[in-house]
């Protein structure tokens, strides 16, 4: 769209009617909000929050006799922002519409810098991140260390998947076989699949149950082909909402959870799959770097670059072989990025 200078006053009387619009907004919000609440609601009972639409979320019921109900509820105006995943107290009104009385405590969160550059969370409750690399695109290990790091930095169990296992036996593959072997040895989790194939389809369903999931990893690996297989519903709703959303704001969309035919659930958006690529600091990389932890702090000199220094303790590791050499170098570029900021 070609954007048009406004002159200052044109911009001031939008800015006035947005508010406008805003405040007339929330005051129908409040309304609706009181009609509830003067309403009988029903007793208290706990739901999760399977998506959210600005100040209204929908909410699961989670009661055996309401299991799998959903509805609109409204938040009470003491309550934090919730975010997909989350788990709550809620009690039904009239009209279908239900209130939110508390939030429960979160086990985990995920967080993405908002527009403002601040860090806000975008899910909760999450208990595994599934990080998808493939033999083609060719995997940078740079990138799978950054989301591994994350996924430290958040608490939440990372799994190592590698799709198009179809594509292994060909030229230009060994890269993501050395990296599978690497992260074999650090003791990650690590699954083969193939999209096109259906091979260990079986048994990536069953790391999917009774869990929580999220699916990152980089563009092309074959994220939304697994989605698909796995779940047909999800890759629906997800590609209409980034159509909604327009070119370029894709990661403000809301995420939204669904359920695995097989068992276990998966919270996604198009900016959950970008989850990762955002601020880490230098403690997170080092807590991210677990083979690193004896070594980190021992070289000879404070300011190491880990490059030429005698007495470096990282590239003594890697001369022993406590440390890859693709380990090393996504952790300097790592770290040297940290620094450009
Ligand atoms: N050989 C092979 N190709 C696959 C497999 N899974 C996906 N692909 C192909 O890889 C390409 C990328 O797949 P997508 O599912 O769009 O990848 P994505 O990670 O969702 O990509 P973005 O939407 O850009 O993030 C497509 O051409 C797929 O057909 C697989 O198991 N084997
Ligand atoms: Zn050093």
């Amino acid at each position: 769209m070609a954007k048009r200078k406004l002159s200052r006053r044109q911009s001031w009387r939008i800015d006035k009617i947005q508010a406008e619009r805003t405040a007339r907004a929330q005051r129908r919000e409040e309304r609706t909000l009181e009609e509830l609440d003067g309403s009988d609601l029903g007793s208290e009972q706990e739901g999760l929050v399977i998506s959210h639409f600005g100040v209204q979320v929908e909410v699961e019921a989670s009661s055996t006799e309401l299991a799998g109900q959903r509805l609109r509820c409204y938040l009470r105006a003491n309550l934090p922002a919730l975010v997909t995943g989350d788990k709550v107290i809620w009690r039904a009104g009239n009209q279908g519409l239900g209130v939110i009385v508390a939030q429960l405590p979160r086990q985990s969160e995920l967080c993405r810098p908002d527009m403002q550059g601040k860090l806000k969370p975008v899910a909760a409750n999450i208990d595994q991140i599934l990080i998808v690399f493939a033999p083609l695109p060719e995997p940078h290990a740079n990138l799978i260390d950054r989301y591994l790091v994350a996924a430290s930095h958040a608490g939440i169990k990372p799994i190592l998947l590698l799709n198009k296992a179809d594509l292994l036996g060909q030229d230009k593959t060994h890269k993501a076989k050395k990296l599978l072997d690497i992260y074999q040895k650090l003791g990650y989790s690590i699954l083969q699949v193939s999209a096109y194939s259906g091979s260990g389809m079986q048994e990536l369903e069953n790391v999917l149950k009774e869990r929580v999931s999220v699916v990152v990893g980089q563009s092309g690996v074959g994220k939304s082909s697994l989605i698909n297989r796995l779940l047909p519903e999800a890759q629906a709703a997800v590609g209409a909402l980034s159509e909604l959303s327009g070119k370029g704001t894709h990661t403000t969309t809301t995420a939204r959870l669904f359920y695995f035919p097989n068992g276990g659930s998966l919270i996604d958006s198009p900016g959950i799959r970008e989850f990762g690529l955002a601020h880490v600091s230098i403690d997170d990389i080092e807590a991210g770097f677990i083979e690193f932890h004896p070594f980190l702090g021992r070289c000879r000199f404070r300011n190491c670059s880990h490059e030429h220094e005698p007495g470096c303790a990282l590239l003594e590791a890697v001369a022993q072989g406590h440390i890859s050499h693709e380990r090393l170098t996504s952790f300097k570029s790592l770290t040297a990025n940290l620094s450009e900021r």
